[in-house]
C-alpha cells in the first residue's frame, strides 16, 4: 500500500460538539474515522455504543474503522455492518474462535481486523494472518486515550511486517495509542500503514492543521 492512512480517533473528540468534529475530519486530509467501542469488561472503561455510532455514521464521509474492545464481539458483527462500519476489528484476546470470527466479519461485507494488546506476541498470528485485512498493534494498554506510547511497538511492527511478507498476507498494519509527530515517521519506517491518533489531533490548537502536518510527515 503506497498511501499511508491517518485515522483520527473520535474517542478524543468533543462529544458535545460531535457533528462539528465529524465535519472537521470530513474536510481534513484524514483518510478514515476510527471509532473505539469499549464495554467496561474487556477494558476498564466504557466509551459509546450503537446510537452514537449511528449518529456519527450519518455524517461521516470517510471509511469507518470500528475497533471493538469488547468481550464476545461475534454478538455484534451484524449490527456494526448495518450501522455502516467498513472495517471491523476484534481483539485477539477476546476471541475463542478467531478464524470463525474473521469469516463472519467478511461475510457481512466488512474488512476484518485483529487487534493485539501490548503483551500479545505477533507469533500468535502465524496461522491466521492470511485471513486478516488489518492488524491493529496496540501501542498503549487499551481503555483510555491520552496514554504514553510503548516503545516496544517498533519491534512488534518489524516482526509483523516480516510475518506478513513471509506468509504473503495482504494485511495492513495499524498503530493505535499515543501516536504523535515524534513517533509517526519511525512507525511508518518500521512498516506501519495506518496511524490512529486521538489526543494528538483533538487536543491540539488546530486539529485540521495537525492532521495535515501528520499526513505530510508520513508521506512516502
Ligand atoms: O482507544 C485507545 C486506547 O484504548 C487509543 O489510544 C485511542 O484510539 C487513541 O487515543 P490516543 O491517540 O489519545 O492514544
Amino acid at each position: 500500500m503506497n498511501t499511508k492512512v491517518i485515522a483520527p480517533s473520535l474517542l478524543a473528540a468533543d462529544f458535545a460538539n460531535m457533528q462539528r468534529d465529524v465535519e472537521m475530519v470530513n474536510q481534513s486530509d484524514a483518510d478514515w474515522f476510527h471509532l473505539d467501542i469499549m464495554d467496561g469488561v474487556f477494558v476498564p472503561n466504557i466509551s459509546f455504543g450503537m446510537p452514537v455510532v449511528h449518529a456519527i455514521a450519518k455524517h461521516a464521509k470517510k471509511t469507518l474503522d470500528v475497533h471493538l474492545m469488547i468481550i464476545d464481539p461475534d454478538r455484534y458483527i451484524k449490527t456494526f455492518a448495518e450501522l455502516g462500519a467498513h472495517n471491523l476489528t476484534v481483539h485477539y484476546e477476546a476471541c475463542n474462535h478467531l478464524h470463525r470470527t474473521l469469516q463472519a466479519i467478511k461475510a457481512e461485507g466488512m474488512k476484518a481486523g485483529v487487534a493485539l494488546n501490548p503483551h500479545t506476541s505477533i507469533n500468535l498470528l502465524e496461522d491466521t494472518i492470511q485471513d486478516m485485512d488489518l492488524v491493529c498493534v496496540m501501542s498503549v494498554n487499551p481503555g483510555f486515550g491520552g496514554q504514553s506510547f510503548i516503545e516496544n511497538t517498533y519491534q512488534k511492527v518489524n516482526d509483523l511486517r516480516n510475518l506478513i511478507e513471509k506468509k504473503n498476507s495482504k494485511a495492513l498494519i495499524e498503530i493505535d495509542g499515543g501516536v504523535n509527530a515524534s513517533n509517526a515517521k519511525k512507525l511508518i519506517g518500521a512498516g506501519a500503514d495506518i496511524l490512529v491518533a486521538g489526543s494528538f489531533v483533538f487536543k491540539s490548537e488546530n486539529p485540521t492543521n495537525t492532521i495535515k502536518n501528520l499526513k505530510e510527515l508520513i508521506a512516502q
